[in-house]
């Protein structure tokens, strides 16, 4: 649906983004790892997860076929128990969700660790916010719903994907909300994927919280605002950088992608590279806020390089995903290889 008039309100006003030039966090070291998970109770529903995981992960590995951690959409960090306000993290989830539908192109089977109720792969294209689905429908003479001529051909496409990926077991979803969910699930779910070594792929596009409230912090119910002076004074702590421990300790032998999210140019391969020596993982990929749907920079250890849409790929509506994941693709053929001759 082209010409799209409508306000939209979630794009941030970069203007007022928070100066990022301050020094990064450290790494999280095991003793971090071990305060926070024994300070913090798992998700009640964690036991599922790891079932439904070790089944999927068993299923495809028989099959020997290569499975990617997609992680997607942002985080929330609580103020109260029975939560009625909460810090959120931008990211809508298209880059997560799209980026699983050609991960599944290209045969992986994909473990998609989501915000829940953020895009999906397949009914992204028709989600309540981008297309309306009803817009694709009209009613027949007949008085039954079908989908306009028009879109036939768009919609069989995606239909048919959809379909397959169902019939063959090859996307298995997992929701997050909170910060606290998503660093229990990435662990449960990185501990489970390193039993297939280097036939497992990190792609960490999740927008994750930076600062969170201890548990011991927070309070039972809704914050009175007449409480305080009626000010809200909020005492928030770093959130360890898991990414290390994820590197180190919980899959140490598969290749691992996170994405760096940037609104100044001038830091942001600065800060990608920082990332890469911080946690000597394989591939940092930046993007800036702005222009992160036609334009991401590749950054490793000896390399710097941009992947752009053209303006006639953007106005043919390519996905820049499109261009990214064969790359990664490749970086992990080559990381496979590698790692098979050490022996791993
Ligand atoms: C979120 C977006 C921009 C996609 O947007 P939508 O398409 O709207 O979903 C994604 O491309 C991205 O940059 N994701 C990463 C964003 C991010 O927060 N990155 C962190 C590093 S990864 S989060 C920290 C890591 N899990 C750890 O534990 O150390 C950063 O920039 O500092």
């Amino acid at each position: 649906m082209s010409g799209d008039k409508r306000v939209h309100t979630s794009v941030p006003d970069t203007e007022t983004a928070i100066d990022r030039n301050l020094p990064e966090f450290p790494a999280a070291k095991p003793i971090d790892e071990d305060n926070y998970f024994r300070l913090h109770k798992p998700p009640p529903y964690l036991s599922q997860i790891s079932r439904d995981v070790a089944e999927f992960i068993n299923y495809h590995h028989l099959q020997k076929r290569k499975i990617v951690l997609v992680t997607s959409g942002g985080t929330t960090v609580p103020l109260e128990n029975n939560t009625v306000r909460f810090i959120d993290n931008f990211s809508a989830g298209t880059r997560g969700a799209t980026s699983a539908e050609y991960f599944l192109e290209n045969g992986y089977a994909v473990v998609f660790l989501h915000r829940e109720f953020s895009l999906l792969p397949y009914s992204r294209h028709y989600s309540h916010t981008t297309n309306c689905f009803l817009d694709y429908m009209t009613e027949s003479e007949d008085g039954k719903v079908e989908v306009n001529a028009e879109f036939q051909k768009e919609m069989i496409v995606v239909l048919r994907k959809y379909r397959h990926v169902q019939n063959n077991n090859l996307l298995l979803l997992v929701p997050f909300t909170t910060v606290h969910q998503y660093l229990f699930t990435l662990k449960l779910i990185a501990q489970e994927l390193s039993v297939i070594g280097s036939d497992a792929l990190f792609y960490l596009a999740a927008a994750v919280s930076d600062f969170f409230l201890p548990s011991s912090r927070v309070p039972e119910h809704k914050i009175q605002s007449q409480e305080s002076g009626g000010k809200l004074v909020v005492d928030l702590e770093p959130v360890p950088k898991f990414l290390s421990r994820l590197v180190d300790s919980w899959a140490p032998i598969s290749m691992i992608v996170s994405f760096k999210l940037e609104t100044d140019s001038s830091i942001l391969i600065k800060k990608s590279k920082g990332a890469l020596e911080r946690y000597n993982h394989q591939l940092v990929i930046g993007n800036l806020l702005q222009t992160r749907k036609h334009e991401v920079v590749f950054v490793t250890k000896d390399s710097e390089r941009w992947v752009r849409l053209s303006q006639d790929q953007v106005d043919a509506g390519i996905d820049i995903e499109s261009l990214i994941i064969p790359e990664v693709i490749e970086l992990h053929k080559s990381s496979i290889e590698e790692k098979k001759k050490m022996g791993l």
